[in-house]
């Protein structure tokens, strides 16, 4: 395997092309949120290409802007290294929900797509029936949606992607609603259909949360960060194929990959109060962070994040954000890769209904956000605060959240603790 890289020089022989891209989008309130900052990276003609990274960092809408479904706010879009017009004619989707027509057979829901180009009724039929038996699917051209598995589904939107004859493949987390072992073997079947190679596609690019899956899968994965997206590593994986999930190099690479994430994702915090003026709060259910440490105390206190991702069957990213917001309230430790209650959540956890209330309104007092509001009410005579109050603080000392979004959160997280009372119609906070 080669070094990583920080960034990744222009390639003039790349299919397709992003280069110091930045997305921003508007907001209600404030300044534009800023979703990818300076991004670059290529994808050339028969590697397969991983983006990697947590929910949230951008990895969807790079390959829409890819795709030309989106404009980027600035910087280049190369197609074949000339600046891309329009829609990327040779890109091809597979989305995670399968997109399928619940009225139409599967030949039809392949149909569908290539009617869509506007291809002559012979020429789509064979297409369509050709793409149906690269996928396995020959023998249910006639059945519905409703009479497949969540396996047979993906496999009609890969057949759906495969018929259009795609340069590029675009695969956004295709394998994620579907059980493991069938996840399994649709990924041996992509690799196999993309070595057998016909002209079609000539390159892969696909988004995912599973670091295994990218293991397996990709000849180059790059690592985003998140708030905003940028890219943190490009990642060569030169191991052999066919790819072994057990084999010790393949777990090697895994391991270094989880390192190189939960460095940065779980940093360990200052000690002293000197940190920015608001904490980032993860966007996550107070539910799901009581059922972190209702699980760490039932494994005796500690286990490894990865573990955990698997047990509770929550992707990577999502785990992260739980296991972040656990640390912001002091509940857990993340000593490198493990996460360990801390005193305060031994206290929460063994406490009854009324005393956790309690406790988690403790904790959240510690976090400036909601100190501040809280302040801020007490002195009102009305004991009542407008939304906009807090978006606004929002945009002053969070400028790249999405406000609405974090705004919900920190109502959740308020409600939870019986700290605040929110009326959504009128938009009020209260005592
Ligand atoms: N059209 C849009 N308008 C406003 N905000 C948007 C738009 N598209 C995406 N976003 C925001 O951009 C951020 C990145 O979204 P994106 O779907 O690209 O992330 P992702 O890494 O693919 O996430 P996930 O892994 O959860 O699917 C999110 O905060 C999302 O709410």
């Amino acid at each position: 395997m080669a070094p990583e890289t920080a960034a990744q020089a222009a390639d003039p022989a790349a299919l397709c092309a992003l280069e110091h891209v930045t997305q921003e989008f508007p907001q209600p309130q404030g300044p534009p949120l800023r979703v990818l900052d300076d991004v670059s990276l290529s994808v050339g003609a028969g590697e397969v290409v991983a983006l990697l990274g947590p929910s949230g960092c951008g990895k969807s809408t790079i390959l829409r802007i890819l795709a030309g479904l989106t404009r980027p706010t600035r910087g280049l879009v190369l197609d074949h290294g000339r600046p891309l017009a329009g829609l990327n004619p040779g890109v091809g989707f597979v989305f995670q929900s399968f997109a399928l027509y619940p009225w139409m057979t599967v030949s039809e829901n392949v149909e569908a797509v290539l009617e869509a180009k506007g291809l002559p009724r012979d020429e789509l039929v064979a297409r369509a029936e050709k793409a149906i038996r690269t996928v396995g699917l020959a023998g249910f051209e006639e059945a519905y949606p409703r009479e497949l598995s969540g396996g047979m589904k993906q496999r009609v939107g890969m057949a759906r992607a495969f018929s259009l004859e795609p340069e590029l493949l675009f695969m956004d987390e295709p394998f994620s609603q579907v059980d493991a072992l069938t996840a399994e073997s649709l990924r041996a079947e992509v690799l196999d259909i993309f070595a057998a190679k016909g002209r079609h596609p000539s390159a892969i690019l696909m988004v995912s949360h599973d670091i295994k899956e990218v293991v397996y899968m990709a000849d180059r994965i790059v690592l985003l960060g998140a708030n905003p997206g940028r890219v943190r590593q490009i990642v060569e994986n030169r191991l052999p194929r066919p790819r072994d999930y057990r084999s010790p190099e393949l777990l090697r690479l895994v391991d270094r990959l989880h390192d190189a994430i939960t460095g940065a994702e779980m940093p360990d915090l200052p000690e002293t109060a000197a940190g920015p003026a608001f904490e980032h709060i993860p966007s996550v259910h107070p539910g799901e962070v009581v059922g972190l440490l209702e699980y760490l105390d039932a494994r005796g206190g500690r286990e490894e994040v990865f573990r955990i991702a698997n047990d509770t069957g929550r992707e990577y990213g999502r785990t992260i954000a739980v296991v972040n917001a656990a640390e912001l309230l002091d509940f857990v430790d993340t000593p490198k890769r493990m996460v360990s209650l801390a005193a305060g959540g031994r206290r929460f956890v063994t406490a009854s209904p009324e005393a956790r209330k309690a406790i988690w309104r403790e904790r959240i007092l510690a976090l400036a956000l909601f100190r501040q509001v809280h302040e801020a009410l007490e002195r009102k005579p009305s004991h009542r605060l407008e939304r906009e109050f807090v978006l606004e603080l929002l945009a002053l000392h969070m400028p790249s959240e999405n406000y609405d979004a974090l705004f919900d959160v920190f109502v959740d997280w308020a409600r939870f603790g019986d700290l605040f009372s929110y009326e959504e119609e009128s938009g009020t906070l209260g005592l």
